[in-house]
C-alpha cells in the first residue's frame, strides 16, 4: 500500500467541503495535490516557529524587569555610595534641563497670555465663562470667539506687555537649549512642539559643558571641575537678571486667573 500524505482538511469542517477537490482528479494529480498542502503546512508551521523564537529573543533582551520599579533610584543610591564625584559631574547636564523647564514654561505662559491678548482679568472671566466650573462656554477658542482686542482697554495687560519684553531674550534661548537636549535635531512646531530627547543627552549637556577642560583633568588623573558652558552660562546670566520678572509674571493676576481657570496648563516634563 502506498504510503499516504495525510490531508490538511479535516472531514467535517464545511470549509473543506467547499475546498473538496474535483472528483475527476487522477490519483497523479491527488499526490501532486497532497505534496503541495504538506509543502504549504511545513512553511506554515516553520513561519509559526520563527516567530514565536523572534518573541522569545525579544523577551530575553527586554529582560524582566519592569518600568517604575526603581532601576534609577538604584542606580543612584549607588552612584551615591560609590561614585559621588560622578554626581558632582552630572548636575552640569541636569542644568540644561532644568533650564529648559523654566524657559519652556516662561514661553507658554506668554504664548497663552498672547492668544487671551493678555487681557483676561477677574471681571472679564466672570462675564465670559461664568465661575470656575460652570462650563458654558468652555472650549471656545481664544482670539477667534471673542473682541477682546478692541474692547479691553490697557489696564493689568500694560505690565504683561512690558514682562514680555523684558523675558523676550530668555524666551529666545528656548530653541538653543532645545537643541542641545535633542542633540542636534530641530524642533520644529508652533511653540508646542516637543522636544524629542535622544540616547545619549547626558554626555552630550556634559561635553559641551566641559570640552576640552575634562579631557585635560582626565590626563592629569583628577576628577573634572564642574563647568559651564556658553549657553548654560548665558541663559544662567538671564535667570537671574529676570528672576523678579518671572516671579512677577508667574504672580500676575491674569495668569492666575488663567490657571484657576484652567486655561493655561503646565504640563510635567519628567521623562528625564
Ligand atoms: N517606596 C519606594 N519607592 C521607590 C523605591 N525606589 C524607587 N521608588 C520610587 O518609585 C518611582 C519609580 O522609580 P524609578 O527609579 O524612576 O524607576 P525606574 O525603574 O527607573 O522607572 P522607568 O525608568 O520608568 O522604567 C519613583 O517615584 C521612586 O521615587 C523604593 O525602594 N521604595
Ligand atoms: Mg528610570
Amino acid at each position: 500500500m502506498p504510503m499516504r500524505t495525510p490531508s490538511l482538511y479535516s472531514q467535517d469542517d464545511p470549509i473543506t467541503e467547499a475546498l473538496k477537490p474535483p472528483p475527476s482528479e487522477t490519483e497523479a494529480q491527488k499526490q501532486i495535490r497532497l505534496q503541495e498542502e504538506a509543502e504549504a503546512k511545513r512553511i506554515s508551521e516553520q513561519i509559526d516557529e520563527d516567530l514565536r523564537q523572534e518573541r522569545e529573543i525579544l523577551r530575553r533582551k527586554r529582560g524582566e524587569v519592569k518600568a517604575e520599579s526603581g532601576k534609577s533610584t538604584l542606580q543612584k543610591q549607588f552612584q551615591l555610595m560609590y561614585r559621588p564625584h560622578s554626581l558632582d559631574q552630572e548636575r552640569v547636564s541636569w542644568k540644561t534641563v532644568i533650564f529648559f523647564n523654566v524657559v519652556r514654561s516662561i514661553k507658554h505662559i506668554l504664548t497663552t497670555l498672547d492668544s487671551w491678548n493678555d487681557a483676561l482679568e477677574d471681571s472679564e472671566l466672570e462675564t465670559k465663562f461664568g465661575v470656575p466650573g460652570s462650563s458654558s462656554q468652555a472650549g471656545m477658542s481664544p482670539r477667534s470667539a471673542s473682541p477682546y482686542r478692541a474692547m479691553s482697554p490697557v489696564s493689568s495687560n500694560s505690565s504683561i506687555s512690558s514682562l514680555r519684553i523684558r523675558l523676550l531674550p530668555l524666551v529666545a534661548m528656548d530653541p538653543a537649549l532645545a537643541d542641545r537636549l535633542s542633540g542636534g535635531v530641530t524642533v520644529s512646531g508652533s511653540g508646542k512642539g516637543n522636544v524629542f530627547v535622544r540616547t545619549g543627552w547626558q554626555s552630550r549637556t556634559f561635553d559641551s559643558a566641559l570640552g576640552r577642560k575634562r579631557q585635560q583633568s582626565h590626563e592629569n588623573g583628577k576628577a573634572p571641575e564642574p563647568a559651564q558652558d556658553a549657553l548654560t552660562l548665558d541663559v544662567n546670566r538671564m535667570l537671574e537678571a529676570t528672576q523678579e520678572d518671572i516671579k512677577e509674571l508667574w504672580a500676575h493676576p491674569t495668569v492666575r486667573n488663567l490657571i484657576n481657570h484652567r486655561r493655561l496648563k503646565l504640563d510635567e516634563w519628567s521623562e528625564l
